[in-house]
Formats: structure tokens, C-alpha cells, sequence
């Protein structure tokens, strides 16, 4: 909707036939956001070899777990019309995908490679779609290392109600919108749990901690998760009724199961999976993520908030800037 409403042609994609007729013939998306009408100037479709044609900017925004099936269909779209430069590949997807425990942004890498060295860009940040479709402003980061392909999802996306910046550190980018999804379902179920503020200020101050030590370990500037990938993400998804993963946590943390809480959600919670994904990740690495391990055993094993609130509250005591040492090597 941003797109088109800065005048750009826009083809949305959608994988089922009937949705994309309901689209055209009401102008509103029925099944995500039914109060919204669409930009006359969207062509909706359910071809993809005519969603991508000519494009100059693919932006792939389906769940973690269905990118790379989306982008390999893509990739045959291209190989069979012969094309040979790829346009700028975009996401706004956050996730680790499961068992590689990859970014996105290497997700397409790896699925693109067969055509070459493909241009990502991510645009990420505190951003409800809700919100943005209603012009409430919103800022948010298009992170990548090519900066003219940067430059380009900034100008195309950027109005007077969406305000892009651009960052280099597409590593903290992708990680901080994706690990914040732990922590907001984590904040979800301490209100479900009848747990207070001290608690949620607890949880988003080491929450951020957390996430910046696993994410430095990867690669990632510190100073992204203090910027709107990180702390401005983190508030956002952890404090709003929009969020899906606070929503889940809260369910959670009333008592329902994983399953119940997902089966009825009717969208992504992507933070279940991103748990699972991250704490793998962090044993691999060797970083300490106790929080993200709690909501791991919630996930996995079926441990009650109440337990693991528990055993994070009198874990041995600590020092509160454990990976300070480190940062000095860092700049
Ligand atoms: N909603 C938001 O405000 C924001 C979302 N994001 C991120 O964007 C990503 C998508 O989220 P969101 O749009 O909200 O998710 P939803 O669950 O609301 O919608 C996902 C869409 O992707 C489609 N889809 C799922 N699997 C496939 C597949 N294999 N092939 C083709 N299409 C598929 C779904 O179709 P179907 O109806 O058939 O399931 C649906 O149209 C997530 O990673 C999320 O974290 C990021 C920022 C904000
Ligand atoms: O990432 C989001 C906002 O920036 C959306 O969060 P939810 O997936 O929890 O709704």
C-alpha cells in the first residue's frame, strides 16, 4: 500500500486463485485486513511469472518457514524466462529458518546463487501493518551491504507518514526484528501470568541483552539493537495488542497450550519457531540466552511461566554488563 500510494506500479502475489479474484472484485483483503481498502493502482495476481515480470524490486514478505519454497519459485519463474540480472530482492520477514538457523537475507543468497551475486536488502523495524495502512507514522531500517540498493528501498517506500533510514549492519538488522519476537512473547506471558511492570521492564532490559550478545557474536554493530531494529522493535511488539506474539504469550502464559494458542491465531507467530531456532543457535555459539532458553522449555517441553520465571529469578548471581570486555574490540 505504501508503494502505491507513491505511485509506483505494484503487483501483489497471492498463492490462491480464489483469494486474488475476492481482491480484485472488492478491493479489500477479506482474510488479513478486512476494514482496508486497497490502492486502485495494485494488480492483484495468483500468476507469479506475471507478478515478476520487469520488476525492479521483489519484496518477499511470507513467513520464515515458507521463504525459501516462495523464493525457489521465483528462482524457476526467472530461469525460465532466461533472466539473467536479478532486480533488487527485499524482505521484511523475520525468522531464522529452522535447522540452518539462517537469515533471511542468506536464505535468498543461498536460493539466488545459481543466477549470482543477488542485492538484499531488509526493511525492518517497529512497524504494525495495521498502522502503516492507516498512515500512522512509522519509522523503520532498509539494512543491506549494497548501499545503492539501500538507497533505492529508501526512496521508493519513503513518505511523509513512513520514514526509512538506511543502515549497513543488515546482520543486526535481520537478527534484533527477529529476536525480539522471543522476548515479546515472553512479556505477553508474564501479563497472562499476573506478573506486574517491574517484571516487563525486567524482561525487555535483559531481553535486549540477550539478544545483543548472541547478535554481536554474529557479526552484528551493538549499536543496531539500540536503533528501531532493536529497542524500537522490542517496545513495539512487546507493548502493543497488535502483536501476534504478545497476543500468543499472553494465551500462553493463561494456560493454553502452544498448539491451541497457534491453531487459533490464524496468522504467524513467528517467535515460537524463532525460539527454537535462536536457543539451538546460542548453544551452538556458546552464548548465554537464559531467557530465550526459558521460552524454549515452555515450547519444547511444557514448563509453566510460573517454573521458568522461577528459575531465571534465582539463577547464580551476576554482573550486569557481561559482554562489555568485548565491545572495546568492537569499534
Ligand atoms: N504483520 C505485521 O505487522 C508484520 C509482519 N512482519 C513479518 O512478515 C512476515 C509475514 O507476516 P504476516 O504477513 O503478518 O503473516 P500472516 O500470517 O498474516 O500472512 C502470511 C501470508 O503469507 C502467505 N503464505 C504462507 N505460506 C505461504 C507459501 N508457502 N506460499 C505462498 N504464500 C504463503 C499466507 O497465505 P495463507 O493465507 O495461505 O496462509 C498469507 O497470505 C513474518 O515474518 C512477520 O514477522 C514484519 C513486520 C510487521
Ligand atoms: O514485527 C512486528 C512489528 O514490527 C509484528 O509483530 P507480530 O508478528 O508479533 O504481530
Amino acid at each position: 500500500m505504501v508503494l502505491a500510494e507513491n505511485g509506483h506500479d505494484v503487483r501483489l502475489w497471492t498463492h490462491h486463485q480464489d483469494q486474488a479474484d475476492e481482491m480484485i472484485a472488492t478491493g479489500k483483503n477479506a482474510r488479513y485486513l478486512p476494514d482496508l481498502q486497497l490502492p486502485k493502482n495494485i494488480s492483484i495476481t495468483s500468476d507469479l511469472a506475471l507478478a515478476l515480470e520487469g520488476a525492479e524490486l521483489i519484496n518477499f514478505v511470507v513467513p520464515t518457514k515458507a521463504m525459501r519454497q516462495v523464493a525457489s519459485q521465483v528462482l524457476a519463474v526467472f530461469q525460465e524466462a532466461g533472466v539473467t540480472n536479478l532486480p533488487i530482492l527485499m524482505h521484511a520477514s523475520k525468522g531464522l529458518e529452522q535447522g540452518s538457523h539462517l537469515r533471511i537475507s542468506q536464505i535468498l543468497e543461498d536460493v539466488f546463487s545459481p543466477l549470482g551475486e543477488a542485492k538484499v536488502v531488509v526493511l525492518s523495524g517497529p512497524s504494525h501493518a495495521e498502522e502503516v495502512a492507516q498512515h500512522d507514522i512509522t519509522a523503520i531500517t532498509a539494512a543491506g551491504t549494497d548501499q545503492v540498493a539501500c538507497d533505492f528501498v529508501q526512496e521508493v517506500f519513503m513518505n511523509d507518514y513512513f520514514r526509512v533510514y538506511t543502515n549497513p549492519d543488515i546482520i543486526g538488522v535481520e537478527l534484533g526484528g527477529s529476536l525480539k519476537n522471543i522476548i515479546a512473547l515472553g512479556a505477553g506471558a508474564l501479563v497472562g501470568a499476573g506478573f506486574g511492570d517491574n517484571a516487563k521492564a525486567a524482561l525487555l532490559t535483559r531481553g535486549l541483552a540477550e539478544i545483543t550478545r548472541l547478535g554481536v557474536t554474529m557479526g552484528a554493530n551493538p549499536l543496531t539493537f539500540m536503533g528501531l531494529s532493536g529497542v524500537g522493535d522490542l517496545v513495539v511488539t512487546a507493548t502493543s495488542v497488535h502483536s501476534r506474539n504478545w497476543r500468543a504469550g499472553q494465551q500462553i502464559g493463561q494456560g493454553q497450550s502452544v498448539e491451541e494458542v497457534e491453531a487459533h491465531m490464524g496468522m504467524v507467530v513467528e517467535g515460537l519457531a524463532t525460539a527454537v531456532s535462536a536457543y539451538e543457535l546460542a548453544q551452538e555459539k556458546g552464548v548465554e540466552m537464559p531467557i530465550t532458553q526459558a521460552i524454549y522449555l515452555v515450547i519444547k517441553e511444557g514448563l509453566s511461566i510460573k517454573e521458568v520465571v522461577t528459575a531465571l529469578m534465582t539463577r547464580e548471581r551476576k554482573g550486569e554488563l557481561q559482554f562489555e570486555d568485548n565491545l572495546a574490540d568492537l569499534f
